[in-house]
C-alpha cells in the first residue's frame, strides 16, 4: 500500500478516502444524517491525533495513551501477553508496552479497545466480527513477516479493522442490515449484496468511517481496498486481502473444504509454499487465545494446522478426481458429438433410398473434379444413367417394387465404378458416374459392362419371374469438347441421354456438339 498523500481536497466529502472515487452521493447524504454511527472515545481519538502525524515520537504516543487509565491496562496487558512478552521482562509503563509492541500494533490496540465488542449494534454479533479481525490482524501480520516484512505493522492495524464498515451500515440500516447478513452464507457474498444495496462494500464504508475518525489516509485506504481478489495483487495486498479468507476459512464449520479452495486460489501466487501456510496457521493457533481475552471475546474455535491442511488437501484431491471424471464425460460426449456430427454429415451426402451420393454432392464434386481436371490439362468424363420404362413398371408392379428396382440397381451400378469415380443418383430414376481422367471410349466400356450385367442380372422378381431393366445412356467428356463449366457437362451428357432414348433406348450415345 503506497501512503495516500493527506493534502486537502477542495470539494466533494470530507471523510472521502484520497485516491479513491467517492462514495455514491446517495449513500453520503444519509451518513451525514446518521447520528448513531460508531464514536471512538476522547482518549482514544487524541491517539489518532498523535499517530496522523508522521514525525509522532513513542513518548507523544505514551502520552496521549497514559491520558487514559483504561487504555493504558489494555496496552501494558497487551504488551505482557504471551505474544509480545516472550522472554523479556514486565512492561510497567505505557512507554515500555508502546516501545514493545510498536506503534502499528499500539495504534491497532487503541483502535480497538475504542471499538471494544461491549459496544453498541445489538443487532450484530459483534463478538464473531472481533474474531474475524484478529484472526485476520494476526494472519496479515505473519504472512507480511515471510513476503513484505516491512509492512507487518502497517497491515496488521488494517486487517484488525477492515471490517468496521459493518458496524456504519448496521448504524444506518440496523434489522435490514443484519438481515442481509443472515441471508447470505459468506463475507464474499455479503459484499456482493452490499454492492448492490449501497453501490460499495463496507470495505470501502469503513475506509470512509475510519477517515471520519481521523485515522490516517494510508490506513483507511488500506481498509478500502482489504476484500478482494488475490491474483495479480502486490505481495503486501496479497496478506492484507489472504488475512480475511484466513479468517473466513478458520471460522466456518467446514474449514478443511474452505482452506482447500484458498490453496487452489493460491497456486498461482508462487510466494506463498504450503509448508510456509501451515507455520502460519501454527502461529495463529498460538496466538489466539490470548489475543481473544485481552480483547474479552469469545475464543475462536481451536485449529490443528497439520490436520486442517490434511483435510483441505483431501477436499483439492476429491474436487480434481471429480473435474476429471467430469472431463471424462466431457470427452465422452464429444466424442459422440464429433461422430453424430461426422455421421450427419455423411448422410447429408447421401441419397437416403440407395445410399449413393445425392444430387446436391454430385455437383459440389463435379463442380471441384472440373476445376481440377481443367487446371492439370486432364480428361474428365460424365456419364448421365436414366432408366427405360420406369413409369410403366411403377404402374404395373407398384411403387414398392420401383424402389427396389432402383436400389438394387444403384448397388449394381457402385460395384461397376473404380475407386475414384463417382456413382450417385442424379433425381428420380436418373443416375450420374463421375469418371475423373477417363475419355469416351472409358465411359463406353463402361456403359457396356453395365447393359450386360443389366441384362445378366435382373433387378427384381415378380411372381417368380426374373425383372429385367435396360438403361439409356448419354457420355459427355472434357477433352473432347472444351465445356466451360461443369453444368455444361452435365447438360452434354444429359442431352446424348435423351438422344441414347430417341434411338429406341437401351444404348448409350456420347453428346455431339451440333456444328
Ligand atoms: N418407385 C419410384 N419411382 C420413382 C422414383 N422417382 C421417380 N420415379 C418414377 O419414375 C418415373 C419416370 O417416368 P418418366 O420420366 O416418364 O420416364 P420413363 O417412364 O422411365 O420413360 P423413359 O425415361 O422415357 O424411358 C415416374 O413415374 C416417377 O414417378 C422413386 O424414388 N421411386
Amino acid at each position: 500500500m503506497t501512503p495516500v498523500e493527506t493534502s486537502a481536497r477542495e470539494a466533494g466529502d470530507p471523510h472521502d478516502v484520497q485516491g479513491l472515487p467517492p462514495l455514491p452521493a446517495s449513500l453520503q447524504a444519509r451518513l451525514a444524517d446518521c447520528h448513531t454511527l460508531p464514536s471512538l472515545p476522547a482518549a482514544v481519538a487524541k491517539v489518532l491525533m498523535v499517530a496522523r502525524r508522521t514525525d509522532a515520537s513513542l513518548f507523544e504516543y505514551a502520552a496521549a495513551i497514559e491520558a487514559d487509565p483504561a487504555l493504558t491496562l489494555r496496552l501494558l496487558a497487551l504488551a505482557n501477553s504471551v505474544f509480545y512478552a516472550r522472554h523479556r521482562g514486565e512492561a510497567n509503563s505505557c512507554r515500555e508496552a508502546v516501545s514493545r509492541i510498536g506503534l502499528d500494533a499500539t495504534l491497532a490496540a487503541v483502535m480497538s479497545f475504542g471499538l471494544s465488542p461491549s459496544g453498541r449494534a445489538e443487532g450484530l454479533d459483534l463478538d464473531a466480527i472481533w474474531q474475524r479481525a484478529i484472526i485476520a490482524a494476526l494472519a496479515a501480520r505473519h504472512l507480511a513477516d515471510r513476503l513484505c516484512p516491512e509492512h507487518a505493522g502497517t497491515l496488521f492495524t488494517i486487517a484488525l479493522l477492515q471490517d468496521i464498515g459493518i458496524l456504519a451500515a448496521e448504524a444506518l440500516d440496523g434489522d435490514a442490515y443484519t438481515a442481509l447478513i443472515r441471508a447470505t452464507d459468506s463475507h464474499d457474498a455479503l459484499c456482493q449484496a452490499e454492492r448492490e444495496r449501497y453501490g460499495c462494500d463496507h470495505a470501502r464504508l469503513g475506509a470512509w468511517l475510519a477517515v471520519s475518525w481521523g485515522v490516517p489516509q494510508h490506513l483507511a485506504s488500506g481498509i478500502a481496498e482489504s476484500h478482494g481478489e488475490l491474483e495479480a495483487t502486490s505481495p503486501d495486498m496479497l496478506c492484507l486481502r489472504l488475512s480475511g479468507q484466513i479468517a473466513d476459512g478458520w471460522l466456518t464449520q467446514t474449514p478443511g473444504r474452505a482452506f482447500g479452495r484458498l490453496i487452489r486460489r493460491l497456486e498461482t501466487r508462487q510466494e506463498l509454499s504450503l509448508a510456509a501456510f501451515e507455520e502460519i496457521l501454527d502461529e495463529l493457533q498460538a496466538q489466539l487465545p490470548s489475543m481473544a481475552e485481552l480483547l474479552e471475546i469469545t475464543r475462536p474455535p481451536q485449529r490443528d494446522s497439520h490436520e486442517l491442511l490434511a483435510e483441505a488437501k483431501r477436499h483439492l484431491f476429491m474436487q480434481t478426481l471429480t473435474l476429471g471424471a467430469r472431463l471424462d464425460a466431457h470427452q465422452v460426449e464429444l466424442e459422440a458429438l464429433r461422430e453424430r456430427y461426422a455421421e450427419l454429415e455423411r448422410s447429408s451426402r447421401l441419397d437416403p433410398l440407395t445410399g449413393l451420393a445425392n444430387r446436391a454432392w454430385l455437383e459440389q464434386q463435379l463442380e471441384e473434379r472440373f476445376h481440377h481436371s481443367r487446371e492439370h490439362g486432364k480428361s474428365l468424363a460424365v456419364v448421365f444413367i436414366d432408366l427405360d420404362h420406369f413409369k410403366q413398371l411403377n404402374d404395373r408392379h407398384g411403387h414398392q417394387l420401383g424402389d427396389r428396382v432402383l436400389a438394387n440397381f444403384a448397388a449394381s451400378l457402385q460395384k461397376m465404378v473404380r475407386e475414384g469415380d463417382l456413382a450417385g443418383r442424379y433425381g428420380g430414376e436418373e443416375f450420374l458416374v463421375i469418371l475423373p481422367d477417363e475419355r469416351v471410349a472409358g465411359a463406353e466400356a463402361m456403359a457396356r459392362r453395365l447393359a450386360e450385367r443389366l441384362a445378366s442380372h435382373p433387378m427384381a422378381e415378380v411372381d417368380g419371374a426374373p425383372l429385367h431393366v435396360s438403361v439409356s445412356i448419354g457420355i459427355a467428356c472434357l477433352g473432347d469438347t472444351d465445356f466451360r463449366n461443369a453444368r455444361e457437362l452435365i447438360d452434354a451428357a444429359d442431352q446424348g441421354m435423351y438422344q441414347a432414348k430417341r434411338n429406341g433406348r437401351g444404348g448409350a450415345q456420347r453428346f455431339t456438339p451440333r456444328a
